[in-house]
């Protein structure tokens, strides 16, 4: 496939990262301290929150970022670049710091969740591969969360990997769902790599291959101890599950019949008709797992119809983000050192109020009150050198309905971002899986219910420090001012 003997990461970038790093290498400004802040506009999927997810591949990526031989070679061969920059690149060192929502947090539309401070050219190099992390994970983490949402104790299964965009996907991605609220999956190397419970039946090709549903069943229980028999390929009600009844009995103890799968039809009528099957054959443990382009919506709708199904196994919809495929993260420069060495912060304007960047760098707090169960009040957005612990009471209001507002007097303020990198070095212990999964679900308790909601939910509060607000509306203003200023003639 490719004349060089490496893979790094390192160009995982878009060319224009790598094109303006030559840019501020021959303008002397390479080394210039920046800001840079990642966030998304909109809440995926209409849902109320986000999960973030994909910081441990960030950190193992941003570890080993460094410039290899080959790809030094592939740049002199295709682009046009000095050799004195090419030997700049080979000796680059990740010197940054990162900080950021650590995986399974929540995180809401319009404010920071990741932030990397350090030299202008490498915290440019980094954009592309940040966001294409950060916007996949997230998403499958809060796409999954939702389905969760609709499951409830039921165990979900992630059957996505052959409907995944590549084989990136569906490995991440299952990594995200596990974070997002699902058990286990069918991807075994995402059991290796993660230690995610791995779970499996058998496909319609087994049966096939018998020609009938008792002999593909009976060929399974006598190859397996643990079996749960797909019963629609020919005909559920009349072939599929009486042999699957039949292969039990005549098991007994050698096998543990687990139950049955069905993977098309209506789900509601078949999965009581076969429950009903199951019960009067004697097997009132053996359980319904079900599958077919299934989706929180889906399952909502057979859970009002009272269907029969205690497992759910869920791919496409999944693992695709079927109804957003994109979270739509951005990656912004807030502050970048002058030449005179003062932090000077930036802003990009657009006629869409939304599209406004917030300058400064910045650090999210979450607030929670000491009153109510210490559910989540809002988050609240102010520059670094405030510190809303040490404040008595906190004035929230909406940054753009800034009639809308209230006072706290009795709450807590926890920072959403965390060190990561420290000038390069990571300081962050990386946690175990399942401690990520269950943070997940521990912070999923601390949102009040009407923010949770699958449809029309309430707009969590994600407000500006009054500090803030004023420092970026004097910042619209100057660079108005600026721009009316401005003469080409
Ligand atoms: N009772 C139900 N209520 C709402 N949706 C259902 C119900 N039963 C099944 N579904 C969903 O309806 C869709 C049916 O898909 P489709 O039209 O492909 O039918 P199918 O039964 O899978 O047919 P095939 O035999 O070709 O696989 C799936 O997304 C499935 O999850
Ligand atoms: O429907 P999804 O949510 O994407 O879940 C994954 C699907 O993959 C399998 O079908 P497939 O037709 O690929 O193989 P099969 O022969 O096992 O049915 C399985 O039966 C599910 O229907
Ligand atoms: O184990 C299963 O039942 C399974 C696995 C992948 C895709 N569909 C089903």
């Amino acid at each position: 496939m490719s004349n060089y003997p490496d893979d790094s990461l390192t160009l995982h970038t878009d060319l224009y990262e790598i094109n303006m790093m030559l840019t501020y290498w021959e303008k002397g400004v390479s080394e210039r301290n920046a800001v840079f802040e990642c966030y998304f506009r909109k809440n995926p999927f209409k849902s109320g929150y986000a999960i973030f997810a994909g910081l441990e591949r960030v950190v193992k990526y941003l570890q080993d970022l460094h410039f290899t031989d080959s790809d030094l070679d592939y740049l002199r061969a295709t682009e046009d670049y000095p050799e004195e920059f090419l030997q700049y690149l080979k000796d680059l060192k990740f010197t940054c710091t990162i900080r950021s929502a650590v995986e399974g947090d929540l995180v809401f539309n319009n404010e920071p969740i990741f932030q990397v401070e350090g030299p202008l050219a490498q915290a440019q190099l980094i954009e592309t591969a940040i966001l294409n992390v950060i916007n996949y994970q997230t998403l499958i983490a809060t796409k999954a969360s939702r389905i969760k949402s609709v499951t409830g104790t039921d165990p979900l299964l992630e059957f996505g990997s052959r409907r995944a965009q590549e084989m990136d996907a569906a490995l991440w991605g299952t990594r995200a769902a596990f974070i997002g609220g699902f058990d286990a999956t069918s991807n075994v190397r995402a059991g290796k790599l993660f230690g995610i419970p791995i779970s499996g039946t058998h496909a319609h090709s087994l049966i096939q291959t018998y020609r009938s549903d008792y002999e593909g069943f009976k060929a399974y229980a006598q190859t397996h101890k643990d079996c749960v028999f797909l019963v629609d390929t020919y005909d559920t009600l009349r072939s599929g599950v009486p042999s699957a009844i039949k292969v039990a009995r005549e098991f007994g103890d050698k096998i543990n019949f687990q139950g049955v799968r069905i993977d098309s039809g209506d789900m509601a009528y078949i999965s009581k008709r076969v429950r009903q099957q199951l019960d009067d054959a004697g097997f009132t443990d053996a359980k319904i797992y079900a599958s077919n382009d299934l989706d929180e919506k889906t399952i909502q709708n057979l859970k009002m119809q009272e269907a029969k199904i205690d497992v759910w196994g869920v791919g496409t919809k999944l693992i695709t983000a079927f109804d957003q495929p994109a979270l739509g993260a951005v990656y912004k420069l807030v502050a970048i050192e002058d030449d005179q060495g003062k932090m000077v912060d930036t802003i990009k304007l657009s006629n869409n109020a939304e599209k406004i960047s917030t300058p400064g760098l910045k650090q999210v707090w979450r607030i929670t009150n000491n009153k109510k169960d210490g559910k989540s009040e809002g988050d609240y957005i102010a520059l670094w050198d405030e510190n809303p612990q040490a404040q008595k009471s906190l004035y929230m209001f909406h940054p753009t309905y800034t009639y809308i507002n209230k006072v706290l007097e009795d709450f807590k303020a926890r920072p959403l971002l965390h060190d990561i990198f420290v000038k390069g070095d990571l300081v962050y212990r990386l946690p175990a899986l399942q401690d990520i999964k269950t943070y997940c679900t521990q912070s999923l308790d601390s949102l009040w219910d009407e923010y949770k909601r699958d449809l029309n939910p309430q707009e969590y509060p994600v407000d500006l420090s009054q500090k803030l607000w004023d420092h970026k509306m004097d910042y619209i203003q100057r660079v108005r001012e600026n721009v009316e200023s401005l003469n080409f003639d």
